[in-house]
């Protein structure tokens, strides 16, 4: 099963925020898509999971259209929300977070459900202390985790992350980014990546997209990416990476 976007261009109003922009997302691998704040890669992430629609004929699986609607179709492409505590219903515990889409999507039976978002839980590394937590009684690194394990109980062919490390400290960034690695590996999933940090990138993409006012203007497998970055925009991507790299080692 591929995920292919063709040829998708978004406006809001009169303003073109994303131009003819195409992606294919495969099974158990992961893109990672970078570009300047405010060029649209969150938008493209939207329309690809049906929180903002994208026009017909521009998204397709397995070459045969396709129009996502999270409601309906939560298993198929998932969005995790660039700040997941804004995300996660304040009345709701963690354990109750998790089982949610289990009971939704999947008409999971009570017992087996509450079973299952334990054992996400526990995948997920969260103390089981935090089962009877609501959002606001965690932390944002927690409510990450939570978020995470929400998506993996839908257990979407295709997982869109939105900056999914921000709120986190640099050892649970490290966990969470094996995290993920293992996913993509146990659960098949295509992953897209969007975030700032090329060095976590580095780590967990198979291939890098770089999207400047609006389009893609460059698509290279990981390792060539590094070694050849060949628009002024990739360049000071992977200039400032090694620079923080640096900043971090020191
Ligand atoms: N609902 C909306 N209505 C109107 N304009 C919007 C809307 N959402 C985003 N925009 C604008 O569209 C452009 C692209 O926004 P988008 O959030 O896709 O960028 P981004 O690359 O994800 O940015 P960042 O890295 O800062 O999250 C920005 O100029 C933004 O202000």
């Amino acid at each position: 099963m591929t995920l292919q976007i063709r040829n998708l261009s978004i406006a809001y109003g009169q303003t073109q925020v994303i131009s003819q922009i195409n992606l294919t997302l495969h099974p158990s691998r992961t893109t990672g898509l970078i570009g300047r704040s405010g060029c649209g890669k969150s938008t493209l992430a939207k329309a690809m999971t049906g929180i903002i629609q994208a026009p017909q004929d521009t998204l397709f699986l397995n070459d045969e259209h396709f129009l996502p609607n999270p409601a309906q179709t939560g298993n198929t492409v998932h969005y995790m929300w660039q700040d997941p505590m804004a995300s996660l219903s304040p009345f709701l515990n963690a354990l109750d977070l998790i089982s949610e889409p289990l009971k939704a999507i999947h008409k999971m039976p009570k017992k087996a459900r509450q079973q299952r978002a334990h054992e996400l839980l526990n995948m997920v590394e969260l103390d089981p202390t935090c089962a009877a937590k609501r959002p606001h009684q965690l932390s944002g690194g927690q409510c990450q985790r939570i978020a995470l394990a929400r998506a993996l109980a839908v257990k979407p062919q295709f997982l869109v992350l939105d900056e999914p490390l921000s709120a986190l400290d640099l050892v649970t960034q490290e966990q969470v980014t094996s995290l993920l690695r293992k996913v993509r590996t146990e659960m098949h999933m295509g992953i897209l990546i969007i975030s700032h940090d090329l060095q976590t990138l580095a780590k967990l993409a198979d291939d890098i997209a770089v999207m400047d006012g609006g389009r893609i203007v460059e698509h290279k497998k990981t390792q060539e990416f590094f070694a050849a970055p060949k628009f002024p925009v990739s360049q000071r991507f992977v200039e400032i990476s090694k620079y923080s790299h640096m900043e971090h080692s020191n």
